[in-house]
């Protein structure tokens, strides 16, 4: 029933790959990206001394709300002390009691899934306007959905041209019947396609992809999905780091090409492994240096600015693939709100900069009263 990827290609990724997201273990030196740091922040992260001198007044008091993984992933001790040194505290929010008994907070810092949650955050939203909830949980919940997430992306009319950004042509599919394959070829969808579970929940599952070679193995997918168009890209995508005004890319491994000749050997569906999440091992992989070649900067800032509007995040990634043999058309194929920035080089500092530039800000509003 599961087609297999090529033997090489396969070989190859696991070859690269060591492990899949899950079990996340460093497999080789992270390919760094270029730093796009437009304030202060020199994105070198200082020396840490065991007696660095506190910070005696809090500038700044970050409530979060996070998963237990997400707190040892992205809370890690060196970003609490840089942090402390600049007067900027976190406290963890006790879920068992309500949000408005605890703090005060200046910023609100989330992720967390489910209704419950966020009917709590949308509501204190309401009662405190004074508090910088990040992000928006509207603005979270539009990328929440693998159709929605991409939509007005195609429409972005960037100020610099030095590239182009696209959306995979793709459907949805949300329930199972005889008449999706008819719609998918209908619709013009050329094979082989990207299956991806339409709903992000924070599980595995909504990881769980496939590529499907044929219009038959179609029935053999579960509902509700995206259907996107495979784009070949040389193995190798970009995922675009933003951190408010701060951006910083790094590449990763991804799928390698599928050929004609593959496309007509191979049928049925096949499901991969996370193959982007763990950091890429560039050094390894004899990548032609025209498909490793970062997006150009300026127009990397020019869609990350329109995006933060589009989206109304500060806290996000984009994957990015650059169309195989083009110089500079991109497409846009995932958008993940506050990702695994642990494994962006230097996180403690870019966040440090952004949390101690919010403290400024706020400090100057209340000179300014
Ligand atoms: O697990 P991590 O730390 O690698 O981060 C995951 C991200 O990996 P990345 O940082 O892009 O390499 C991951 O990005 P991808 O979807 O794998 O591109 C997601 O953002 C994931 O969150 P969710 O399951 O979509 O809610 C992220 O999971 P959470 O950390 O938010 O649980
Ligand atoms: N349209 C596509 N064309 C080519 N490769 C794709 C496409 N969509 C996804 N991929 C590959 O699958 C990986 C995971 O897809 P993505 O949409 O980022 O899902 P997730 O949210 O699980 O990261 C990508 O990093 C890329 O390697
Ligand atoms: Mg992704
Ligand atoms: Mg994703």
């Amino acid at each position: 029933m599961f087609g297999t990827l090529g033997k090489l290609e396969t070989a190859r990724l696991m070859r690269d790959l060591g492990s899949s997201c899950g079990g996340f273990e460093d497999i080789g030196m992270r390919m760094e990206g270029e730093i796009i740091v437009p304030h202060g922040g020199d994105g070198e992260g200082e020396q840490l001394t065991e007696t660095a001198p506190f910070q005696q007044t809090e500038s700044l008091v970050v409530g979060y709300a996070l998963t237990p993984k997400k707190k040892n992933s992205f809370l890690q001790p060196k970003l609490e002390v840089l942090a402390r040194r600049k007067g900027i505290c976190f406290v963890a929010i006790d879920l068992n009691r309500p949000l408005s008994e605890q703090g005060p907070f200046d910023v609100v810092l989330h992720k967390l899934l489910g209704k419950e949650w966020q009917d709590v955050i949308e509501d204190y939203q309401q009662k405190h306007p004074e508090v910088t909830v990040l992000d928006p949980p509207g603005a979270i919940q539009r990328i929440h959905n693998r159709q929605s997430m991409l939509q007005g992306l195609a429409d972005l009319n960037l100020s610099d041209c030095s590239g182009s950004i696209f959306v995979p042509k793709q459907m949805v599919v949300l329930k199972d019947s005889a008449s999706s394959a008819d719609k998918v070829v209908e619709a013009g969808l050329k094979f082989p396609l990207v299956a991806k579970p339409l709903w992000i929940d924070g599980t595995a599952k909504a990881h769980q992809l496939f590529l499907a070679y044929d219009r038959r193995s179609l029935a053999e997918l579960d509902p509700p999905l995206v259907l996107q168009e495979f784009v070949n890209h040389g193995g190798v995508m970009f995922k675009v780091f933003v951190v408010g005004e701060t951006i910083k890319v790094v590449r990763r491994l991804s799928l390698p090409n599928i050929s004609n000749c593959e496309k007509a050997k191979v049928d049925g569906i096949v499901k991969f492994p996370r193959v982007s999440c763990a950091a890429a091992s560039a050094d390894n992989v004899d990548v032609d240096p025209s498909i490793a070649e970062l997006p150009p900067k300026a127009f990397l800032e020019a869609l990350v600015k329109e995006l933060r509007i589009l989206l109304g995040l500060r806290l996000f990634n984009v994957d990015m693939i650059r169309e195989h043999g083009s110089k500079n058309v991109f497409y846009v194929i995932d958008i993940n709100y506050f990702p695994g920035y642990a494994k962006m080089p230097d996180y403690e500092q870019v966040f440090v900069d952004f949390f101690h530039n919010m403290a400024q800000a706020k400090q100057k509003k209340i000179h300014c009263k």
